[in-house]
């Protein structure tokens, strides 16, 4: 199956305001020297860089009441939302380059908002090792990338739960994880809890991932907008050694390649960030390099014509 692809605009946003460890600030330069809009143009794309997004510098506090750098993430997070509305209203489709998942709730509350107002339902692919599915009083760090998903269901706090307005950005049905391998004790059970369908390692060792990807991908339709949130820490750290946060027993090369190729055929793909790349824990910007690589098929690379 083959698309067109509408415009594209690259999106930096250089910060590791949400993480734990400093580094993925500089992430969307390292996907943009590993070639990220070259692959894209040569795919026939119009792809535009925007550039960077400017926002607070990180004053590497430590956490306070459960979250860190708490107002920094807010205001990141608003010029995100504003930057990905603003490309979605043009008709064009935002990639946005993190920095660190914290950025998804930006990314996504705009998204959302974008889908209620075009009539779209809307499905969540997030690739992770986590579920990000981490609240204060839960949370074993206070780093707010751990946090992205339940802000975006509700739970959370106000200024990042409403950032788009005064409902939840999200409805639990309306997004699919894969890949977790990495979930906290007391986020386990709001987990489960709040029913988030989860594809972890087990289910994906289990049952084969081509499986896995069709229960996750079924009922994506003409008039289904995907989001794809792809944290670089997804990806078996064997491969992707440059993240901040990695955990053993992830997809491998081929099970990464099979879920992009799947995602890409679904031909519902309408926005996509690239989040926790941290280039001062790779090894010669391999890990930029794959993501570049796994970003072409998403956009329809494949080895046969499959039609
Ligand atoms: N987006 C990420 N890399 N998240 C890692 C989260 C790690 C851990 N669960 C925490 O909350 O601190
Ligand atoms: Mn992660
Ligand atoms: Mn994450």
């Amino acid at each position: 199956m083959s698309r067109s692809y509408p415009p594209v605009s690259l999106l930096g946003a250089p910060t590791d305001i949400g993480a734990g460890h400093r580094g993925a600030g500089l992430g969307p330069e390292a996907l943009r020297i590993a070639g990220l809009p070259e692959a894209l143009a040569a795919r026939g794309i119009d792809v535009v860089d925007r550039g960077n997004l400017d926002g607070p510098r990180n004053p590497w506090q430590p956490p306070t009441d459960g979250y860190r750098h708490l107002g920094e993430v807010v205001e990141w997070n608003r010029v995100v939302m504003e930057g990905v509305a603003a490309e979605l209203a043009a008709g064009r489709m935002p990639i946005l380059l993190g920095g660190d998942h914290c950025l998804g709730i930006g990314s996504i509350t705009a998204v959302a908002n974008h889908c209620r107002k075009a009539g779209k339902k809307l499905r969540v692919i997030w690739l992770d090792a986590h579920a990000d599915f981490n609240t204060h009083n839960v949370t074993p760090s206070g780093n707010i990338h751990g946090m992205p998903v339940a802000c975006l269901c509700g739970l959370g706090p106000q200024e990042l739960t409403q950032l788009g307005g005064n409902a939840p950005a999200l409805h639990p049905s309306e997004i699919r994880q894969i890949g977790i391998r990495s979930v906290d004790e007391g986020e386990k059970r709001l987990v489960q809890e709040h029913g988030l369908d989860v594809y972890d390692m087990r289910y994906i060792d289990e049952v084969g991932m081509k499986r896995a990807m069709e229960e996750a991908l079924d009922g994506v339709d003409a008039d289904t907008h995907v989001h794809v949130s792809f944290d670089v820490d997804f990806l078996d750290p064997s491969i992707a050694p440059g993240v901040g946060t990695t955990v053993p027993g992830g997809p491998n090369y081929r099970e990464a390649q099979l879920v992009m190729e799947m995602i890409a055929d679904s031909g519902g793909m309408g926005s996509l960030d690239i989040v926790e790349l941290n280039p001062l824990l790779d090894a010669q910007n391999a890990t930029a390099k794959l993501a570049v690589d796994l970003v072409e098929s998403l956009f329809g690379k494949s080895t046969l014509m499959r039609d």
